[in-house]
């Protein structure tokens, strides 16, 4: 049975961590990260134990869209050029939750990403890059997977917006829910999705709920909260994926 190839892309080394412990819970995996490499990797299971093993190369990739992007797309590349295409790229980290739908703590798979800020404003508002009639706005995580996954997770099952601007106002707050029915908000998704797009690989967005979306107030953030619980997610992915139907995911 071969290996299900995971790319898994955050911003930070410790929402990449997170996932890896989860991944993989023994206290000696994964390998700490070389030094001057943001790259590790996780492989589990073993075939003639009948569940489908993993093997999961987990990038930090920086904040914002355009870091992602730039990371996605050279670690695809770069996989596809050894001949060893990843059949999943997933992004993940924590995020900002919009209420009453995501509270802290709380696990959100997207649906579809949204990149909430991209486009033009005018006198009479916002208009995307769709609308404008030159790009995408949107990309819709791989159906199928994404339901299997957020079933397993008990996760929020809805829109995850990518900003450059972190919100930190309630009016900018609810004009963002009440356009896309989000559920969180985060700075990455968009840019690893339409890197993965680009070269026909599926995606998924997972967050975990560190603070709400609305006026910015750093003390109310709860971080270590949302990466234990991003861990425990990549724990439950590990099963979901590894008993649930094998790529190519759809
Ligand atoms: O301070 C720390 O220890 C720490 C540990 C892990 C991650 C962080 C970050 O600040 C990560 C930034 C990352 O988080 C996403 N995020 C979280 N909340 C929001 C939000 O309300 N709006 C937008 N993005 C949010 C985002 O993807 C950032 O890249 C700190």
């Amino acid at each position: 049975m071969s290996a299900i190839r995971l790319l898994v892309v955050t911003a930070v080394a410790a929402e990449r961590d997170a996932a890896a412990r989860g991944l993989c819970p023994v206290s000696t995996c994964p390998p700490p990260p070389t030094p001057g490499r943001n790259t590790v990797r996780v492989t589990t299971g073993r075939a003639g134990l009948g569940h489908r093993p993993i093997r999961a190369d987990l990038v930090a990739g920086g904040v914002g869209p355009a870091a992602s992007a730039a990371t996605t797309a050279a670690a695809l590349t770069a996989a596809a050029a050894r001949d060893e295409p990843y059949d999943l790229v997933i992004s993940a980290g924590i995020a900002g939750g919009f209420a009453p739908v995501a509270a802290l703590g709380s696990v959100v798979v997207a649906d579809r990403v949204v990149a909430a800020d991209l486009g033009a404003d005018s006198p009479d508002g916002f208009l995307s890059v769709d609308t404008l009639g030159f790009g995408a706005t949107e990309y819709r995580s791989a159906p199928h997977l994404a339901a299997a996954v957020a079933r397993g997770l008990g996760a929020v099952h809805a829109p995850v917006l990518t900003v450059s601007t972190a919100t930190g106002t309630a009016e900018r707050a609810a004009e963002l829910r009440e356009r896309h029915q989000a559920a969180a908000e985060a700075m990455e998704g968009f840019g690893a999705a339409e890197a993965a797009a680009g070269q026909g690989t599926p995606f998924l967005e997972i967050r975990t709920v560190s603070n709400a979306v609305g006026p910015r107030d750093r003390s109310a953030w709860r971080v270590k909260e949302a990466l234990a619980a991003l861990r425990d997610a990549f724990g439950v992915l590990h099963t979901v994926l590894t008993r649930g139907a094998p790529p190519p995911y759809s």
